[in-house]
């Protein structure tokens, strides 16, 4: 298992979720920054993409002054627009994006668009993407995804009625693809659900509802 360069420093991500939060938005990001997360995923994609670019603002700003990656979500004109490096994806929709080029330059410069790096890291988008089958994974891949989110993987309140696809789907998308791959659905700050996961090979974990009421 020869996993290319892990972008995120780190095993956990945290997701957002503001619907979960009993404080004030900000202040909860404060408050998971404070626990050192490697990255944290602004998944608001209910936001019209004004109110997701205001409020990204804001999240970007302490994000860096805890030093804790800020990853986009979904709306990729806002991630051009704010020059953020890191761009987290739906399948159905990184599929989309690529398909409106021909051929992997062209692809990469669409999608980077006005993605400023800095000078040696010039044209170095970092795509993440959420996958549910292998299938997905393989298909992720080839698309250009950097890291993936597999699940999920155990019960979750917020994926209720639908069975948790488990430990062992886990391991299948770690075996087959060569990028790393964190887990996400279920897991909690505490409850051995890091390591476990760490265990079947993925690189860390994603966690949401934990985070939005820490
Ligand atoms: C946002 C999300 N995506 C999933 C996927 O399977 O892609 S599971 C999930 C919910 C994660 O919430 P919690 O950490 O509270 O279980």
């Amino acid at each position: 298992m020869c996993k290319k360069e892990n972008p995120i420093p780190g095993k956990i991500i945290a997701v957002t979720n503001r619907s979960l939060c009993e404080r004030p938005f900000l202040e909860q990001i404060k408050r998971v920054c404070e626990t050192k997360p490697a990255a944290l995923i602004l998944r608001e994609k209910d936001l019209p993409e004004t109110e997701y670019e205001e409020m990204a603002r804001q999240v970007l700003a302490i994000c860096e002054e805890y030093g804790v990656i800020c990853i986009l979500h979904s709306y990729i004109e806002t991630a051009k627009r704010l020059e953020r490096q890191y761009v987290h994806l739906p399948l159905p929709l990184l599929r989309t994006c690529m398909q409106k080029t021909e051929n992997e330059e062209k692809q990469i410069k669409f999608m980077s668009g006005n993605l400023s790096m800095d000078q040696k890291n010039k044209n170095k988008l970092i795509l993440g993407c959420s996958v549910h089958s292998v299938e997905d994974a393989i298909e992720a891949e080839k698309l250009g995804a950097s890291y993936l989110t597999a699940g999920h993987i155990f019960a979750t309140d917020c994926k209720r009625g639908l069975p948790p696809r488990g430990m062992e789907f886990l391991k299948q998308v770690c075996e087959t693809v060569n990028i790393p791959v964190y887990a996400i659905g279920g897991i909690g700050l505490n409850d051995g659900k890091i390591d476990s996961v760490c265990e079947c090979g993925a690189a860390g974990a994603c966690i949401m509802s934990a985070f939005m009421a820490i």
